[in-house]
């Protein structure tokens, strides 16, 4: 049998790796590095005649690098939930497969999601950076320092009023709704999003009904921004998402809430989440991701923000997810190139 030929843009880890050189017949081209983005020249080289092509999200997948890959091509497989950085037409033109990794980074991101969500509404970027600096010494703990919005709710606190917590989503799916299945415990009492309504999958319908609490899909994702003490932005990056999040959005926010992007940082305007932290529209954001990264300095608005809290889009990375993403990864491309189903194929014709 003739070797088909794998192209792998990045050192994704021994336990994935192990899949692909284990399997017989497969001639594995690899960029062996974990953390320096393949070089153009290294790519082009390397491509020709590919059977399979697995990749992480800073690669393009465009027509230009099909047209180099050549007529093998069979399977690209990236290790991400997002497919923003993959032109999907290319590949249906020429009936090339796509492989993600949903499902396995679920929790890992709702973690991050519910952890920045807290560390917004507390101040914990301010409050970090004064212990770093150290200027601790010269603040003393006062009854109101650093106190932000709670987002979880207690009869314990003897307020007069039980009081209401909603948590919005621009987008409600697996992320969204592992998130809010944490929220849950913390006490929020109601939820509200928004979905491109594309999912017609009988077994999300059902989740979606399957809360403790009352989750509305709301009217339109204005009403989100309105009635949101928390908003989580969890929709795809791409160009039907592009800056969806901007000053009219922030504007209609309550002052008191804060706004969360663990997805993509084209989906939020980012002058715009600045000013709106800086100009008391809202308390403040958490964002694991920025338009634009990784090229973001500490000059940029949002991290000399002191009321965002900027995490480097670390989301899904622990371990376990990150091994379990790689090794998925790999299984989609050998799948792919053997013309076996993908464990995860995302469909490439909308
Ligand atoms: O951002 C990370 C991913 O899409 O998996």
């Amino acid at each position: 049998m003739s070797h088909l030929k794998v192209v792998v843009t990045r050192n994704i880890g021994a336990a994935a790796l192990d899949i692909l050189n284990q399997q017989k017949g497969l001639n594995v081209v690899l960029w062996d590095s974990e953390d320096r983005v393949v070089e153009k020249d290294w790519l082009d080289a390397n491509i020709k005649d590919a059977h399979g092509l697995l990749v992480v999200f800073t690669e393009k997948i465009n027509e230009e690098l099909v047209t180099k890959a050549g007529p093998n091509l069979k399977a690209v497989s990236t290790m991400s939930v997002g497919v923003d950085h993959v032109e999907l037409p290319v590949l249906a033109k020429r009936g090339i497969k796509l492989g993600y990794t949903p499902n396995v980074l679920t929790d890992a991101v709702a973690d991050i999601s519910v952890m920045l969500a807290l560390m917004a509404s507390r101040n914990v970027g301010q409050a970090i950076s004064i212990a770093q600096e150290g200027k601790w010494p010269g603040l003393p703990w006062s009854p109101f320092g650093f106190c932000g919005p709670q987002i979880s709710t207690s009869s314990a606190m003897g307020l007069p009023t039980p009081r209401t917590i909603t948590a919005g989503f621009l987008g409600f799916g697996r992320i969204a709704r592992a998130t809010l299945n944490r929220l849950i415990g913390f006490g929020i009492t109601h939820a509200l999003y928004t979905d491109s309504g594309k999912n017609t999958d009988p077994d999300e319908e059902h989740e979606k009904k399957d809360f403790s609490i009352p989750v509305t899909r709301a009217k339109d994702f204005m009403q989100v921004a309105r009635e949101s003490d928390i908003v989580f932005v969890l929709t795809p990056g791409g160009k039907e998402t592009y800056h969806l999040v901007g000053e009219e959005f922030l504007q209609a926010m309550k002052s008191t809430a804060v706004l969360i992007n663990p997805s993509r940082g084209t989906v939020v305007d980012s002058d715009a989440l600045a000013k709106a932290c800086r100009e008391g529209w809202i308390w403040g954001a958490g964002v694991d991701v920025i338009e634009g990264e990784p090229n973001v300095g500490s000059d940029h608005p949002l991290i000399k923000e002191p009321r965002c809290v900027v995490l480097p889009h670390i989301g899904s990375a622990t371990t376990e997810t990150r091994t379990a993403m790689a090794r998925l990864a790999a299984e989609n491309v050998v799948a792919g190139v053997l013309g076996q189903p993908l464990p995860a194929e995302y469909p490439v014709s909308q």
